[in-house]
């Protein structure tokens, strides 16, 4: 018998950011930060030796860098993300992501302690 698991990793990064195409007068509009928070979520079968559906290490490997480029930045200065929003952020981490991350699940991203988006991937 095999065990299907998600298994997930959080990380945090400080972000500037403006929305270009937001309404006339919308406050996004105006340069402001956020402490994101990201989740990977992870999924396959619990390697019966291992115990485990990979080594959150490994998951952390692949996860850090992309994390490294954000952190401190002003997004939209970043390749990929002159709109950064939640939704093209979610976006931006999976393309970078889904071919070295094996049985890649889910983006999480949290701008604020209520608002987030989580993206499963193209269909
Ligand atoms: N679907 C999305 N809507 C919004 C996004 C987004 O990425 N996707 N982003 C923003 C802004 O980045 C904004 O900074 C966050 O918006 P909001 O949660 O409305 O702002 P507050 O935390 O200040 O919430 P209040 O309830 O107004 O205090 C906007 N929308
Ligand atoms: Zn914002």
């Amino acid at each position: 018998m095999t065990h299907q698991m998600e298994i997930f990793r959080d990380f945090t990064f400080e972000s500037a950011h403006r929305l270009p195409n937001v309404p006339e007068g919308h406050k996004c509009a105006r340069l402001h930060g956020h402490s994101y928070r990201v989740t990977v979520t992870v999924g396959g079968p619990v390697d019966p030796h291992h115990g485990w559906v990979m080594d959150f290490g490994d998951l952390k490997k692949a996860v850090q860098p992309l994390v490294e480029t954000l952190d401190h930045r002003v997004l939209n200065e970043i390749e990929g993300l002159t709109n950064p929003t939640s939704e093209n952020l979610a976006v931006w981490f999976w393309d970078r992501l889904s071919d070295v991350v094996e049985n890649l699940k889910c983006i999480q991203i949290q701008e604020t302690a209520t608002s987030g988006c989580r993206y499963f991937g193209p269909n």
